[in-house]
């Protein structure tokens, strides 16, 4: 149990990587809620699934690319449950688009979401944290690709890389009082995110599969362990840190 008794907050969290993860933290002892966007059916069914567990959990609707929506959902979170331990910022999309005729909207939901989204959550969550003392972990869902390139990312690559950066400037921000804050950076994980794109006929999918040195892709439960390792006191000492989650993608040059 690496979240016993804890309340864990979680942005995106109807599908994918954040609904792996909120289920994962209750798993570990955690109540959690759960903020989302479009997907009340996936939010509310994993609510269900906490609560058969015996924690308790909340699905709050809400725009992360809205200010607005990172004060309601840490004030209605903590009216519920108490108090905020660990924020997970984890909402975020992939309009995947080529570079040279890049719509402006795509371009500028893209940033709002994953970009304006993480740091008014992130300073939502750690102004919360602060008033409530005793310190907490927050950790953010980046990417591979704040490393890399993507032909077709070339405006959701400098997201990734900003909420890195996020993490490392938060963390010498917040570490006077106790808050830690760290990054994850999936590679190539199968949820809805990439579902059309990793479908496409050029044999985009086996692409992707031959660079993996652990023979797969990822699958959501596969972030659900490093996240909460981070977000737990086993990694007590561990802050502005990034941690690859990638089956080894990134090394594999030859
Ligand atoms: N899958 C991958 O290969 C990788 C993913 N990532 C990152 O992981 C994170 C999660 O993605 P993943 O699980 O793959 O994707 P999914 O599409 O499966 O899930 C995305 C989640 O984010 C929510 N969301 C999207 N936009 C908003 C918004 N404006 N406000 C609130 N919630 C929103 C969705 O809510 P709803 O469905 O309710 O609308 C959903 O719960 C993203 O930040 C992504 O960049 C990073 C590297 C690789
Ligand atoms: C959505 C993509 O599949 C994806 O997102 C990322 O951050 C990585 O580039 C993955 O391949």
């Amino acid at each position: 149990m690496l979240l016993q008794g804890k309340t864990v907050l979680i942005t995106g969290a109807s599908a994918g990587i954040g609904r792996a993860t909120a289920v994962a933290a209750a798993r570990h002892g955690a109540d959690v809620a759960l903020n989302y966007l479009g997907d009340p059916a996936g939010a509310e069914s994993a609510v269900r699934e906490i609560e058969a567990m015996g924690r308790r959990a909340l699905a709050l609707p809400g725009d992360v690319a809205e200010p607005a929506t990172a004060t309601a959902f840490v004030e209605a979170a903590t009216e519920a449950l108490g108090r905020v331990d660990v924020f997970v910022n984890n909402a975020g999309i992939c309009p995947f688009h080529a570079f040279l005729d890049m719509p402006t909207e795509v371009l500028e939901r893209t940033l709002r979401v994953n970009l304006h989204g993480a740091f008014h959550m992130v300073q939502a969550a750690a102004n919360q944290m602060v008033r409530q003392g005793g310190g907490g972990a927050i950790v953010a869902v980046s990417s591979i690709s704040a490393l890399v390139g993507g032909e077709f990312q070339t405006h959701y690559t400098p997201t990734k890389a900003g909420v890195h950066s996020l993490m490392q400037s938060a963390a010498i921000a917040l570490g006077r009082h106790g808050i830690r804050c760290n990054s994850v950076m999936p590679g190539t994980i199968l949820t809805d995110i990439n579902k059309e794109d990793l479908g496409r006929e050029d044999g985009k999918r086996a692409a992707m599969e031959a660079r993996i040195p652990l023979g797969r892709l990822g699958e959501p439960e596969d972030l659900a362990g490093p996240i909460l390792f981070l977000a737990s006191d086993l990694a007590r000492y561990v802050t502005g840190a990034a941690l690859l989650v990638d089956g080894g993608m990134f090394v594999n040059l030859q």
